[in-house]
C-alpha cells in the first residue's frame, strides 16, 4: 500500500535544500544502523543538485558511512560520459567526487559512449538487469525498495524522464529509453513507475512557483498519464518537499508543516 503524501514547507529554495540535505542523512545513517547499507536514488535537475551540494557541505555528511551506501539514478539525459548536462556530472561535481564511495556501489545509467554505444534502448535494458541483480527475494520485485528515491518536478508536472502522455508512462518495463523528451536533451533513460513506487520512501522536492501548479495536480487523484507526480508514490512514505512558492497552490485540506 503506497502513503499519502505529507506535505513539508519552507521558506525558500536554500532552506528547502538544506533540509532536505539534513533528512537525507539522518534517513541514510538510521537505516544504516538498522540493515547495515542503504540505498538512494537520484534526480536531476536545479533542487536535486543543491540537495547534494549542501550534503557535501554540511558537516553531519561524516556521520554517513559512504562505502556501504548505494548510489542509483531515476533518469539520465542519453549523452556521452562527462558531458555537463548529464544528471550524473552534475552529481559527481556536487557531491559523488567529494565523498569515500564505494566505486562498486555506484551505478551511473549508462553513457551514450557507453557499451551499448548510441543505444538507448538497449542501454535502458542494461540498467533493469543491473537493478534486477541488486534486488532481494524481500522486495518481491525485479528492482531494489530503495530506500530514499528523490525526484524534481517538472512545471509539466512531470518526474525522472516521464513527460506527461509519453510512452513511457504506459510500460511496465522497470527502465525505458525516452524520445522525443520536451525537455532536452530529447533522448534520455528514466525509471518507469512501477521502479519508482518500489522504493520505501519518495521525496517529491520542488521550488518555485513555476512548480505550483504541477505540485497541486500532484497532490490530488490525477492520473498517472497526464499527471506523472501524482502515480509517484512511496511503499511507506511519500514527502513532498516544497519551498513557498512551489507551495502556492496546494489544494484545501492538505496536512502542511512550515517552517518560519
Ligand atoms: O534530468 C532531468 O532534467 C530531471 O531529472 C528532471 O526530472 C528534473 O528533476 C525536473 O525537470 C526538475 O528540474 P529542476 O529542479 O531543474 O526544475
Amino acid at each position: 500500500m503506497t502513503a499519502t503524501p505529507t506535505v513539508l514547507i519552507h521558506r525558500d529554495q536554500t532552506l528547502l535544500a538544506r533540509s532536505a540535505a539534513a533528512r537525507l542523512v539522518t534517513r541514510i545513517v538510521d537505516v544504516q544502523a538498522a540493515r547495515g547499507a542503504a540505498s538512494i536514488v537520484l534526480t536531476g535537475g536545479g533542487v536535486g543538485t543543491a540537495v547534494l551540494a549542501e550534503l557535501a557541505a554540511t558537516g553531519a555528511r561524516d556521520a554517513i558511512d559512504w562505502g556501504r551506501l548505494d548510489v542509483w539514478w531515476g533518469d539520465e539525459r542519453f549523452l556521452p560520459t562527462g558531458d555537463p548536462e548529464r544528471n550524473e556530472t552534475g552529481a559527481r561535481e556536487a557531491l559523488l567526487d567529494h565523498v569515500p564511495l564505494d566505486p562498486a556501489r555506484l551505478h551511473p545509467m549508462p553513457a551514450a559512449d557507453g557499451p551499448d554505444g548510441d543505444d538507448p534502448e538497449a542501454a535502458a535494458e542494461r540498467y533493469a538487469t543491473l537493478l534486477r541483480a541488486a534486488s532481494q527475494p524481500e522486495d518481491h520485485a525485479p528492482v531494489p525498495s530503495f530506500d530514499v528515491l528523490m525526484l524534481g518536478v517538472g512545471p509539466d508536472a512531470h518526474v525522472a524522464s516521464l513527460f506527461p502522455e509519453m510512452p513511457a508512462l504506459y510500460d511496465e518495463r522497470p527502465v525505458v529509453a525516452v524520445r522525443g523528451a520536451p525537455k532536452p536533451p530529447p533522448t534520455r533513460i528514466s525509471m518507469t513507475l512501477p521502479t519508482i513506487r518500489a522504493a520505501r520512501e519518495v521525496w517529491l522536492i520542488a521550488a518555485g512557483e513555476s512548480k505550483a501548479e504541477a505540485v497541486r495536480f500532484g497532490l490530488s487523484e490525477a492520473g498517472p498519464v497526464q499527471v506523472p507526480v501524482a502515480g509517484a508514490r512511496g511503499r511507506q512514505r511519500t514527502l513532498f518537499l516544497l519551498d513557498r512558492g512551489a507551495a502556492a497552490k496546494l489544494p484545501p485540506g492538505l496536512e502542511r508543516i512550515g517552517s518560519p
